[in-house]
């Protein structure tokens, strides 16, 4: 394995700088990138081993593209005349399955009639066509124009994405799929007693002939990240799954890779150091600018994503309680709302009249008003006991699906990235504030 992996790895250090001094830059598509710094091969022979010396995309249509036709590939690509809007879903793994869930959740449930086809339908938003494919191919294909909005991982995002102004964010907090990007590095070894990025950078170890050996699937971000903080001999090597054993097995020595829990690091004896966290990833909600703008209905769909998104995101955080509150005025079982720990909900409680018109309650000393609040829901306990010792009975605590906002900042920020008018495409009160209980 060393032997086979040492022949790799010295294979595509000596085609580096051969390709690196030889080839002219444009042929190679990355004429700004500095010269001397990452080289990418690969532990399998796959497509993305033949090009060396850090190439824009790994294995994609974007290379196909650019090495078939030379840089501008993307902007001269025409995708294919369609009648329908498109959005592209994450077609496995657990992407998909939060993905299906955030939209049921929101009232927007995907029907798929034939569970192996790819294209599918929300029947609440009926010109829209969902096509199910790789989350890498979500994004491609956004970039083409051959869908029109889609759900990936910021990830994913940022690693395919290299800051096309072609493509816009809609909604970069999704609530699932959250976990970060962070380089791996063993616990043991002549790696013992680094515990920060620079010590890593700085270790005599990494030479021309010895460069740092990082296993990852995310080659642009790396190479951006390595280049950004100084990093002179790094090669960067390739693997489709279980990078955390590539540095056990010699095969690399550090990896970059996702970590949510930490324990795939952990029971690898592998741990993450101080400057290795490269970025905060989650679901995002992605767009393609030129459909946005050229599609109004495209506009309003998106629109109704973000607010039933944000809506029910919110939510999610409250439970509406309801208690029966023993006063003399509305006012007055306001003030003791008001004045106690934990019970103004979000604005402010709503109050209403209790009509009982039994004989006991006739000769009660008090009347009875419904106070309704939201309430966070790690707060819940706490504000039950806190509305029984105010006398509050019949405390009702119900789920809530949407919390909706006058008009979402996000749509808002949307509508100044496109340079659109609020007052054309908006709710039509440009006030973000909401007005729940
Ligand atoms: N441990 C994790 N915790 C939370 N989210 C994660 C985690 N690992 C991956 N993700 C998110 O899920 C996305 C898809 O990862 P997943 O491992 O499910 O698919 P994949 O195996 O990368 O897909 P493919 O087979 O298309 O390469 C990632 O891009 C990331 O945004
Ligand atoms: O910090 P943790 O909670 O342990 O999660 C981290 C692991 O999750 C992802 O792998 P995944 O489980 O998706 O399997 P994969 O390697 O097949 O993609 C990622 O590649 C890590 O290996």
């Amino acid at each position: 394995m060393q032997t086979v992996l040492g022949r790799q790895v010295s294979s595509a250090t000596s085609f580096r700088s051969q390709a690196l001094s030889a080839a002219p830059a444009v042929a190679r598509g990355h004429a700004a990138r500095p010269r001397h710094l990452v080289v990418s091969a690969s532990l399998t022979r796959r497509p993305e081993d033949e090009v060396l010396g850090g190439k824009p995309l790994m294995n994609s249509m974007d290379d196909e593209a650019s090495n078939a036709l030379g840089a501008g590939a993307v902007q001269s690509y025409k995708p294919a005349p369609r009648s329908s809007l498109r959005m592209g879903l994450p077609s496995k793994g657990r992407m998909a399955e939060d993905t299906m869930d955030l939209l049921k959740d929101c009232a927007l449930s995907v029907y798929k009639p034939n569970p192996r086809q790819y294209v599918a339908k929300i029947p609440q938003i009926p010109g829209l066509e969902v096509w199910f494919q790789r989350a890498s191919d979500v994004v491609r294909k956004l970039r083409y124009g051959d869908i029109d909005l889609g759900i990936v991982g910021t990830d994913m995002f940022q690693e395919l994405t290299d800051g096309d102004p072609d493509l816009v964010v809609c909604h970069e907090a999704l609530g699932f799929g959250q976990c970060h990007l962070a380089l791996g590095v063993p616990m043991t070894g002549k790696f013992a007693d680094i515990t920060s990025l620079e010590q890593l950078r700085d270790m005599p170890d990494w030479t021309p002939d010895t460069p740092l050996r990082v296993v990852t699937g995310y080659h642009n971000i790396a190479r951006r990240f390595f280049a950004k903080h100084g990093f002179k001999h790094v090669v960067l090597l390739s693997a489709d799954g279980a990078l955390e054993a590539a540095p056990a097995m010699g095969s690399a020595d550090i990896i970059l890779d996702l970590v949510s829990t930490g324990v795939t690091l952990r029971e690898n004896n592998l741990r993450e150091i101080e400057g290795g966290n490269i970025l905060e990833s989650q679901g995002i909600l992605v767009a393609n600018r030129k459909s946005l703008l050229a599609h109004p209905e495209l506009l309003e769909i998106v629109h109704e994503l973000i607010e039933r998104f944000d809506g029910h995101l919110k939510a999610e955080q409250f439970y509406s309680v309801i208690a029966n509150m023993r006063g003399d005025s509305p006012e007055q079982v306001a003030d003791l709302l008001l004045t106690a720990p934990g019970l103004q909900g979000l604005q402010g409680p709503t109050i209403a009249n209790v009509y009982n018109r039994s004989p006991e309650a006739k000769n009660a000393q008090h009347h009875f008003y419904a106070a309704t609040i939201c309430v966070r829901k790690k707060q819940l306990y706490a504000a039950v006991k806190a509305l029984q010792k105010l006398g509050g009975s019949g405390v009702l605590v119900q789920p809530m699906t949407y919390i909706f906002d006058e008009e979402p900042a996000r749509w808002t920020k949307l509508l100044a990235t496109l340079g659109l008018d609020p007052a054309q495409y908006g709710n039509g009160n440009g006030n973000g504030n909401g007005a729940a209980h």
